[in-house]
């Protein structure tokens, strides 16, 4: 590896040591702006929105403004890798790639500082991908307005392909999300005594059983959706009858009416749920992901330039119902997400996630080879998409 890429490896070590959850980015935000400042500062004009950070590298004649985006939080888990850089926040951990993105970034800025291109670049860094989501109200900031990219590029981690391979598709890439949560209110009382009580740990057994006949028996077998309850809590004590209980999950589509289909099932099966068991419900869909959507012709042509250029083997892939609030961005600015194959057995959202930092040098490599090519494309007068 060379010193350059050993750098940016380091950094991304340093990055899993502070994982923190959404808007409460700031020691990673400090790191950042650490490492930012230490660059040549000729070209580069510096922004901070909320825990979140846009760098501009002012080109030599710039007609565009090509954009990268890195997401920065981590996420509520034990960490379990047998890293000697460990996460040194107790619960919490970069269990989705989030600390290579941002590794990744510094590398892509870091090259255009150094060698400069005619046409602008802004690196974004955004806060609170896996909640409550940075896209949307970064996008409608002051700070960002101006600095808008014409043509924008993101990227995330995928345990299952190799190192070296990079796959996407023109289209729908990542799914609708819905997050959902449902609190159930009874009557508390004695163990001893049900009959007396409304018992809200029954009542979310019950809903939770149902809820998994939602994909099975309302969705088109050919369409594709997911309802998954990842946390249920309920009661206080084993002899005494819960009164409260929480259901926490997420929905998944590939289309808005699938959305519209599945929440109206779950209104219905917690209608009955309510009647069944004599007690209240309240849901509460939290914060929606907008799809993924590639753009088409940019995304063909990058595909096309990717088997060319030999930079990465190509995967053209299926849709996947992961969720990403880069589809916020994608609905504004023209451009792509790619998953980068960073190899290893445990999948993303895992205690265990230890991609394979080898991927670093190919995302660098790709994404700055790839900008340059279309900024170099559109100054030579050659065809502008
Ligand atoms: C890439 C990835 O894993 N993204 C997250 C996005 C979470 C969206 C939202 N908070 C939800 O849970 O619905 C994912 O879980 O796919």
């Amino acid at each position: 590896m060379s010193t350059a890429i050993q750098t940016f490896v380091e950094l991304r070590r340093q990055l899993h040591l502070i994982p923190e959850p959404g808007f409460q980015e700031f020691k990673t935000q400090r790191f950042l702006l650490d490492r930012i400042a230490e660059l040549p500062q000729q070209r580069i004009e510096v922004r901070t929105w909320r825990t979140g950070i846009l760098v501009k590298v002012k080109g030599s004649a710039p007609d565009r403004v090509f954009g990268y985006r890195a997401d920065m939080d981590g996420l509520p888990i034990e960490e379990d890798t047998s890293y000697e850089f460990r996460s040194t926040h107790p619960g919490f951990m970069h269990a989705c790639g989030h600390d290579m993105h941002m590794a990744i970034g510094l590398g892509v800025l870091t090259h255009f500082v150094e060698n400069e291109m005619k046409d602008d670049l802004v690196v974004i860094f955004q806060p609170a991908e896996e909640g409550p989501g940075g896209a949307k109200p970064m996008l409608e900031s002051e700070e960002l307005r101006d600095w808008m990219p014409d043509q924008i590029v993101a990227l995330h981690i995928a345990p299952e392909y190799e190192v070296g391979t990079i796959a996407t598709r023109p289209g729908i890439l990542f799914a609708n999300t819905s997050e959902l949560f449902i609190d159930l209110i009874g009557k508390g009382g004695h163990a001893a005594y049900p009959h007396r009580a409304n018992d809200m740990v029954v009542a979310a057994a019950h809903l939770l059983v149902q809820l998994q006949s939602i994909v099975s028996r309302n969705i088109n077998p050919l369409d594709s959706a997911v309802v998954t309850v990842g946390k249920i809590e309920g009661g206080t004590k084993q002899n005494i009858i819960a009164e409260k209980a929480r259901l926490e999950g997420t929905i998944r589509t590939l289309s808005a009416d699938t959305m519209h289909i599945v929440k109206k099932r779950i209104e219905a099966l917690i209608s009955g749920t309510e009647a069944a068991f004599e007690c209240k419900a309240v849901i509460d869909y939290g914060s929606n992901y907008r799809q993924v959507y590639n753009d088409e012709a940019i995304t063909r042509e990058f595909m096309d330039w990717l088997d060319e250029s030999a930079s990465a083997k190509l995967v053209e892939c299926p849709e996947a119902m992961t969720g990403e609030d880069f589809g916020y961005f994608l609905e504004r600015i023209p451009g792509f997400m790619f998953w980068l194959g960073v190899d290893t057995p445990f999948g993303l959202h895992h205690a265990k996630l230890e991609p394979d930092e080898r991927a670093m040098p190919v995302a660098i490599d790709t994404v700055t080879r790839y900008i340059r090519w279309k900024s170099d494309q559109t100054h030579s007068g050659g065809e502008s998409i």
